[in-house]
Parts: C-alpha cells; sequence; structure tokens
C-alpha cells in the first residue's frame, strides 16, 4: 500500500509548513510519504511564543507544537538539523547540506524569512544577534547572567517584545528607533506616544530618529554610534529592523521570485509540483509576516494537495497585539488614514485609553486600540467582511468607550455575533469555539485548544475564549477548570485520587476509564500518567518507556547535534585517580569530543554516537548519574570540616550518604541536592531543591530553591541535630514532593504553589515521617541502575543499534 503514496517534501519545519502537513494528514492521511526538512535542530515549535519564553511566561519544552512523537506517528521522516541547499526541478530532487538527496512527487517550500541585519561596519562582531529562532532566545537569556546593558534596535512588534524579555531578565535595555514613534508599521503617533510612555514606566529606554551608523567594539560589541555623533553603551546588540523572505532555495529551481516566491491563489509556484506556503512566499505581491494568513493559505495548499477542490487563497486582512504584559495594544488594517478616508477617534488621558477608526466608502478600513481591546475582535470581524457601517460609526467607537473600561467582558462576548473571530491567528469564530462547549463537550482552555486551535498561537485570545467558557458552561465547576492538558478536563489531584480509588494499573486503563478526549493521549498526558502510575503503584506498574522523553529512554541526554551525552554518577563529587583514569580510557577509546565538568560537579562525557551507549556504560562499570532524567540528579557538597578551616560538619560525607540513599528515585521533576560545612554555603545549598548547611552543633535544611532561569533561594524548613535526622527529613521531603506535586513540576514552584507551612506541616509529626521514608524505601528497593540492566540485556541493547528513524536524525 505504501508504494502507492506519492512523496511529498516539505522544506522547512516552521509553523506553516507544519500546519500544512497536518491539515493533509486530515484530509488525506495516505496520499503521501512525507519527509520534512527543517535547518533547525528542533522539532516544530511556536515561534510567536520566543517573546514569552524571554519575558519568564513559558519554558522552552512548553512552546513545542508537535514533538519527536508526532513526526514517528504520523509515519513523517523528519530530516532535523539539515539544510536543503538545491532543487533539481527536472529530476525532481532536493539535495541537503549533509549529502541526502530526495526524490519528490510535491514539493513544498516553507523556508520562512531571514532577519534583516543592518549592513554596519562591526555588525560582525560577538554580541549582535536577531531575535528570531531558539537559538537567538537562549542566547539572550545566557548573555543575561553576565551582561548589564543591551540595546535593541528597532521599535516594532519585535523589537518590544524583545527588550521586554530582555527587562524581565534583569538587563538594562534601551530601544533605538529610526523613526518619531514605535511601532510606526502598526500604530499612528498618539498610540505609538503612549505606549512609549507606558513602557518607559516598565523601565525600557527609547532613543527615537536614531540612525545607527557603526557598531563599536574590538572583538566583542561595547556601544552603537549614531549619524549625529552621538553613541550608546551597549554588550548586547538585538537587530529587530525587518524581516526579508527567504528564497534562496527557490531560486536553485528557477522559481521565479521577486519579495518572496510568487505564488497564485493555490500557492503554486511557476514550476509545476512546487509550492510555496508561509513568510517565504509572495500572492498577490504581499509576502505576510503574521501567522493567521500563513495559516489560511496552509488550508488552501493542504486541500490542493489532497485533490479537494477549494476556492483559491484570496489573501487576508491583517491584525496585530503587542504581546507585552501590562499594555494593550491592537491594530488591524489601514491604521494610516489613505487618501479618501475620514477617521473617529476617542482619547482618554485619565484612564490612558485610545481608540480610532478609519473608514473609506462607509465601511471600516483600519483600527488602533490603546489600553482597551476588548472591542478588537469585533472591529476586526467588521472589517474583514467589509459590510456597510453607514450611521453606526459612532456607536461603533463610542458605544464601547465612555465610562466602560472596565465594562463587564462577558456582557461584550455575549454581544458578539457567531461569526465574530475570537482567534484571529486560528481564524477561530465564536460559533465554532461555542460548537465546542456546547456539542463536543470541551470544558477547558486545554480541550477547546486541541479540537479547534483557538488559543494555540499567540495565546492572545485566551482571555476571551476562557470568557466564552464562562458565557456556554456558566458556573459549571468542570467548565471553567484546566485540564492537565487538551485530551482531559481533569486536574492532577482529581486523576491521581481517581487512579487510587479505582485502583488503575495502566496508562490505557486511565484513559478509558476517565474518558480522554483523545484516546492516544498526547505527549503531556503520557508522561504525567507514567509517574502518578508508577508513583502510586511501585510493585505493580511497569514503567512505560514509550511515554518518556528521549532522554528517559535512551538514559543519555541528546545534544542538539542528535548526539548523546554521558554522565556517570560520581556521589557527592569525589572521585579517585583510579576512576578518572578509567573514565578517560573510555573518552578515548570512544573519541569523545568533550569531556566537561558540570555544574553539580560531575563530569560529562559529550558528543557520543547513540550506538556506542551500552558499550561505554560497559566499559566505564559506573552508575548512571541520571542526568537526563527527572530524576534525583546530583549532591553537590564543599570540602566542608574535613580540608576546609571554617567547616563545621563533615559536609562530603553526608553529602555522599544523602547520594547513596536516594540514587535512582524516579521524581516529578529533576532534583538536585547540595550540602555545605558552614554558613558560607560554598556548595550553594540555598538554590538547590532539598539544601542542607552545616551550623554550629546541627544542620539547616532548607527546601524549594532554583538556581536556573527563575531563581528562587530556598525557604528554611527546619535545624536538625544529627545526620540521620538529616536523612530522614530529606526522605520524607522528597516523598511528600513525589507524591503530591504535578508531573513536571519543581519543587521551587511546588512549594510556591502550596506553601511552606503546606509542607511543614505534613512534615513535623515523626510518625508522618516515618510512613513517608518506608513509602520511599519500598520504591528505591524496587530500582535498578538502568545502564547496567541495559548493558546485560540484550534486548535493551538493542534498541541503540543504529535506526533511520526521524528523532535521531
Ligand atoms: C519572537 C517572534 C514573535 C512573533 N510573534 C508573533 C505574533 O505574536 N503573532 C504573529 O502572528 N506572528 C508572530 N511572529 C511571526 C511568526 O512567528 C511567523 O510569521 C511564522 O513563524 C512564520 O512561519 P513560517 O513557517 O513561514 O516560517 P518559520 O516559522 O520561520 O519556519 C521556517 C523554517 O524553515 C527553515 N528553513 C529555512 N530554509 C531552509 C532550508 N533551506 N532547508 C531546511 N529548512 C529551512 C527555518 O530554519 C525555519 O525553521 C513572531 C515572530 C518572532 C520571531
Ligand atoms: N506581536 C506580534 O504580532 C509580533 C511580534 C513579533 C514579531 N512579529 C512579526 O515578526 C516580523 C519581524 O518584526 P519586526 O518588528 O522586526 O518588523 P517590523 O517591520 O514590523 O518593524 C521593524 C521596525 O524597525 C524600525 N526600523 C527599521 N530600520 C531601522 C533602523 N535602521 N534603526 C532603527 N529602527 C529601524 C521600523 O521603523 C519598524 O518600526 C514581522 O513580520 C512582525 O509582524 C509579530
Ligand atoms: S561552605 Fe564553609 S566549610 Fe564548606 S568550603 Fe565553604 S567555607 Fe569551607
Ligand atoms: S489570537 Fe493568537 S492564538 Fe488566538
Amino acid at each position: 500500500m505504501n508504494n502507492a503514496r506519492k512523496k511529498l517534501v516539505l522544506v522547512g519545519n516552521g509553523m506553516a509548513g507544519v500546519r500544512t502537513i497536518e491539515h493533509l494528514l486530515k484530509l488525506a492521511p495516505h496520499a503521501y510519504d512525507v519527509t520534512i526538512i527543517g535547518a533547525e535542530p528542533h522539532p516544530n515549535y511556536n515561534r510567536i511564543m520566543l517573546s514569552s519564553v524571554l519575558a519568564g511566561g513559558a519554558s522552552l519544552r512548553e512552546i513545542v507544537l508537535n514533538d519527536w512523537d508526532w513526526y514517528e506517528e504520523n509515519g513523517i521522516r523528519l530530516l532535523a538539523g539539515q539544510r536543503a541547499i538545491g532543487i533539481d526541478a527536472s529530476a525532481k530532487r532536493v539535495t541537503t547540506d549533509k549529502g541526502i538527496a530526495l526524490e519528490y512527487d510535491k514539493l513544498v517550500l516553507a523556508t520562512g524569512s531571514d532577519p534583516f541585519m543592518l549592513p554596519l561596519p562591526g555588525a560582525d562582531k560577538e554580541g549582535v544577534i536577531a531575535f528570531r529562532d531558539l537559538k537567538d532566545c537562549e542566547t539572550m537569556i545566557e548573555a543575561s547572567k553576565r551582561i548589564k546593558k543591551a540595546v535593541v534596535i528597532g521599535g516594532g512588534l519585535l523589537g518590544l517584545e524583545a527588550a521586554r524579555g530582555l527587562l524581565h531578565l534583569g538587563v538594562d535595555v534601551s530601544v533605538v528607533h529610526i523613526n518619531g514613534y514605535l511601532m510606526d508599521r502598526q500604530l499612528d503617533e498618539t498610540a505609538g506616544g503612549m505606549l512609549q510612555a507606558e513602557l518607559e514606566r516598565q523601565g525600557m529606554k527609547f532613543l527615537l530618529r536614531k540612525h545607527s551608523v557603526a557598531v563599536l567594539g574590538r572583538k566583542k560589541v561595547t556601544g552603537l554610534a549614531f549619524a549625529d555623533g552621538s553613541e550608546e553603551e551597549a554588550e548586547l546588540i538585538v537587530m529587530a529592523v525587518g524581516i526579508r523572505p527567504n528564497v534562496k532555495l527557490a531560486k536553485t529551481a528557477g522559481i521565479e521570485v521577486n519579495r518572496g516566491i510568487v505564488v497564485n491563489d493555490w500557492l503554486e509556484t511557476n514550476v509545476e509540483d512546487i509550492y510555496s506556503v508561509g513568510e517565504c512566499a509572495e500572492h498577490r505581491g504581499i509576502a505576510y509576516g503574521l501567522v493567521a494568513p500563513l495559516y489560511e493559505q496552509g488550508a488552501v495548499l493542504a486541500k490542493r494537495l489532497a485533490g479537494v477542490e477549494t476556492a483559491g487563497y484570496a489573501g487576508s486582512v491583517t491584525s496585530t497585539k503587542l504581546k507585552v504584559s501590562g499594555v494593550d495594544v491592537f491594530s488591524a488594517g489601514r491604521y494610516d488614514e489613505p487618501p479618501g478616508s475620514r477617521a473617529l477617534r476617542y482619547q482618554d488621558e485619565i484612564d490612558g485609553v485610545y481608540k480610532k477608526i478609519v473608514l473609506q466608502d462607509d465601511k471600516l478600513v483600519g483600527a488602533v486600540l490603546f489600553g482597551d481591546t476588548g472591542d478588537g475582535a469585533k472591529l476586526f470581524s467588521i472589517m474583514k467582511n467589509g459590510e456597510s457601517i453607514k450611521g453606526r460609526e459612532k456607536e461603533l467607537l463610542l458605544g464601547i468607550v465612555p465610562g466602560q473600561k472596565g465594562a463587564d467582558p462577558l456582557e461584550r462576548l455575549k454581544g458578539l455575533s457567531d461569526d465574530e473571530i475570537i482567534c484571529g491567528c486560528n481564524g477561530v469564530s465564536k460559533g465554532a469555539i461555542a460548537d465546542a462547549i456546547l456539542n463536543k463537550g470541551c470544558s477547558s482552555v486545554g480541550e477547546i485548544k486541541a479540537c479547534t486551535k483557538a488559543s494555540g498561537s499567540c495565546g492572545g485570545c485566551k482571555p476571551l475564549v476562557e470568557g466564552l467558557l464562562a458565557v456556554y458552561a456558566g458556573e459549571n465547576a468542570v467548565a471553567t477548570k484546566e485540564g492537565i492538558c487538551g485530551c482531559t478536563a481533569l486536574g492532577r489531584d482529581e486523576i491521581v485520587a481517581e487512579i487510587k480509588r479505582m485502583e488503575l494499573k495502566s496508562i490505557k486503563e486511565v484513559m478509558n476509564v476517565l474518558e480522554w478526549g483523545n484516546a492516544e493521549g498526547c505527549s503531556k498526558c503520557r508522561p504525567s500518567l507514567n509517574y502518578y502510575l508508577g508513583m502510586l503503584w511501585p510493585e505493580e506498574y511497569k514503567d512505560e518507556k514509550e511515554s518518556r522523553f528521549t532522554n528517559e529512554r535512551y538514559h543519555a541526554n541528546i545534544q542538539k547535534d542528535g548526539t548523546y551525552s554521558v554522565v556517570p554518577r560520581i556521589y557527592g563529587g569525589v572521585t579517585s585517580p583510579a576512576e578518572l583514569k578509567k573514565i578517560a580510557e573510555v573518552a578515548e577509546k570512544f573519541d569523545v569530543p568533550m569531556v566537561k565538568f558540570t555544574g553539580g560537579q560531575r563530569l560529562d562525557l559529550l558528543g557520543v554516537k547513540k550506538e556506542d551507549l551500552p558499550k561505554m556504560w560497559e566499559e566505564l562499570e559506573m552508575p548512571s548519574g541520571h542526568a537526563y532524567g527527572k530524576a534525583l540528579r546530583t549532591v553537590k557538597t564543599c570540602v566542608g570540616s574535613t580540608f576546609c578551616r571554617f567547616g563545621t560538619q563533615d559536609s562530603i560525607a553526608m553529602g555522599i550518604r544523602l547520594e547513596k540513599e536516594f540514587e535512582r528515585l524516579n521524581t516529578p521533576a529533576k532534583v538536585k541536592l547540595a550540602v555545605s560545612g558552614c554558613p558560607r554555603n560554598c556548595a550553594e545549598a540555598t538554590i538547590k531543591d532539598f539544601g542542607v548547611v552545616a551550623i554550629d552543633g546541627g544542620w539547616e535544611l532548607h527546601i524549594g530553591g532554583n538556581g536556573g532561569v527563575h531563581v528562587r533561594a530556598t525557604d528554611l524548613l527546619c535545624v536538625v541535630k544529627t545526620e540521620d535526622e538529616v536523612v530522614e527529613w530529606a526522605g520524607a521531603f522528597l516523598q511528600y514532593y513525589r507524591e503530591n506535586a504535578q508531573w513536571n513540576e519543581r519543587t521551587s514552584n511546588w512549594v510556591e504553589r502550596v506553601g511552606l507551612d503546606a509542607v511543614r506541616t505534613a512534615l513535623q509529626n515523626k510518625d508522618d515521617r516515618a510512613t513517608l521514608c518506608a513509602r520511599i524505601r519500598k520504591t528505591l528497593d524496587l530500582t535498578t541502575d538502568p545502564w547496567k540492566q541495559i548493558v546485560e540485556n540484550g534486548a535493551l541493547r538493542k534498541n541503540f543499534e543504529p535506526l533511520a528513524e526521524a528523532q535521531n536524525v
């Protein structure tokens, strides 16, 4: 049957291309063998949310739209981390930079855009970056740990979101803008000025009407020079001055290219069987830079590829919202009042509200809202419909304004007609959301997202979706509550309670009995259930490897080039010459490109091929350091009283004892411990999940610390006298955390959510601690070293043989 399938190759593993494939899989699941070539070494992620990652509103993992498993489950071959470099249109073949040649029957180019980098002298210096992909985001997060001052060039949507993110990371930011007011491509001067005032209140600085002429510094950037002779200091420069469609590959096939890849209404290029979609495509002279039109294009192209009759894509009217918390800005259509148009304006300087609608021939052609964007969806719908608003102009502007800044949002939502668009990114109407709630049983934002895609892109419409839930599901408690994912409306506590009550013992059983919306589950609920079942039934439950992430399946951390890293366990960070020799020999024998000390005082062997893992573990003869797992990672120690003249207790012995006691423990999220030999705290115990600090005559026990993106100092749990008590409290704390936290919730978030008092109360009674310790002991006694297990088991070893599967590319 496979032979009957045609070969479809998609170049570009980004938002528009993959959305097209999602549509296609629904329309014609067996029509094509799909291969995706993606230059980035990641599965498809939500580029829009990079701004939120930077501003602390989402984690990198949360923005993945289609995880590695999705490709596997849908039979898609993904060549991640490879770039298509040439197309031979006559032979119908694409080649990649890794020397792979792929034949196609249909080829889709979805190569997106490149950020425009101002060609300034010195722009190649270290510290000059764009803001386009995960790598840029990571660079900014990393840089923020060592720099004080950054400059963002460009006061548009991207520049302001980048600046807001950097401010959140504690960096002092100046935005350099060429124009006299911000967001000049979306706002008029009044709204731009109000926006500037609000952002200044948040701590952002602005340099307007500035022409950058040179990047200063020797090797690294130190500043930016302007045409007026002034300079601005900067240790990092982010360029956000617009984008250019990525047409390089299309040119190699002789495809017609203008600003973008020229396509007709069915997204066809001038070369047969080659299509283009997304930011790289130019339709009727426009190359769009927002997802809503790109998703509309994707829907049309999918139908074309599936052979389903469809009207062509006719172009889109677009609207934008700035994603900066505390600032409400909306803009749609002609904000700039073209000749022959008329505008109505309302400005309230007390509440900081500004509204403008632009009319042409009695039709609404543009809108700018600042301070109160509640009517954006309504105005945008009217604009898209192209209906006459003659006689309703003032009602549209004023009927929603005076004294109504806080007008009941639910009333507003009720007043919208069914065809009004609620989710601009995904084109989802109020009627479609109502249908999902009333007829398809959706009772949480997550379920509505899974069913309609509303709120799945920029997330700006989430409050409206929540509002519609309240409108249609009323006070029904289930309706407003969030499930653990889109497959269920049940929260963590309900699921765990039901598993216990009904003694459910497998993931399939849980999904069936608790009526999961999606029978197969998703990448969020499957690992959660796997954890909860393992925690509740340590003896009976058999861990489902397929429900774990790649790292935990292969017991090593996958790196960005597809190789793995190996971290053997070194208790308390104390090693010996013999052990070091062995590690060195193994590293040499297997050509390990890098050996590095980790932040947790362990040795990391980086760049290992998957097929070498079992052989390396066999030769190392050391236990796994679990550096890849949601498990006890490391116990960091200082030298303590053994060598340090300040040390009051033996922190090394204490650390080694704790690590030996709790190694191999599965936890909701990774867990790190540390022991310091005196309050000078050289082991940094007060940013660990469980930190132990020696004091005269005893030990302070600290909990809930985190040294990652959201740094959190620990809370003091209690003070104890003996080493046995340290172990007892640590065991009770870890088990209480295992039994009560949500999967993937670090102790720092959990302690904040439940409160320190709740944890203290649960652990203060000695009998309760003993019961918790007995349960953790039972779990620990059942664990074995995963590396040893694989080394000794031929069937498990086979999993490490080279596979042509996508996720290891
Ligand atoms: C920080 C940020 C915030 C944003 N916020 C919003 C927002 O709030 N609302 C909104 O509507 N839009 C927003 N956008 C814009 C939106 O993300 C883009 O419009 C959208 O991602 C474009 O989708 P695409 O598939 O065309 O391109 P992309 O998502 O860029 O995907 C193209 C992919 O193709 C790959 N590629 C390129 N050439 C090759 C090749 N030769 N071989 C293999 N792979 C290749 C690229 O590496 C890339 O992964 C934002 C963008 C950024 C950067
Ligand atoms: N919330 C959102 O919808 C959102 C957020 C981020 C990015 N995006 C999209 O990503 C793309 C890139 O965003 P962008 O903001 O870079 O593009 P943009 O074209 O919207 O804005 C670029 C800004 O840089 C300014 N500029 C140009 N040259 C300059 C110079 N030499 N010095 C100083 N300023 C200069 C321009 O006046 C303009 O305001 C766009 O398609 C945008 O729509 C959207
Ligand atoms: S924490 Fe105290 S005991 Fe440990 S190394 Fe530092 S000064 Fe010495
Ligand atoms: S408006 Fe962006 S996700 Fe709905």
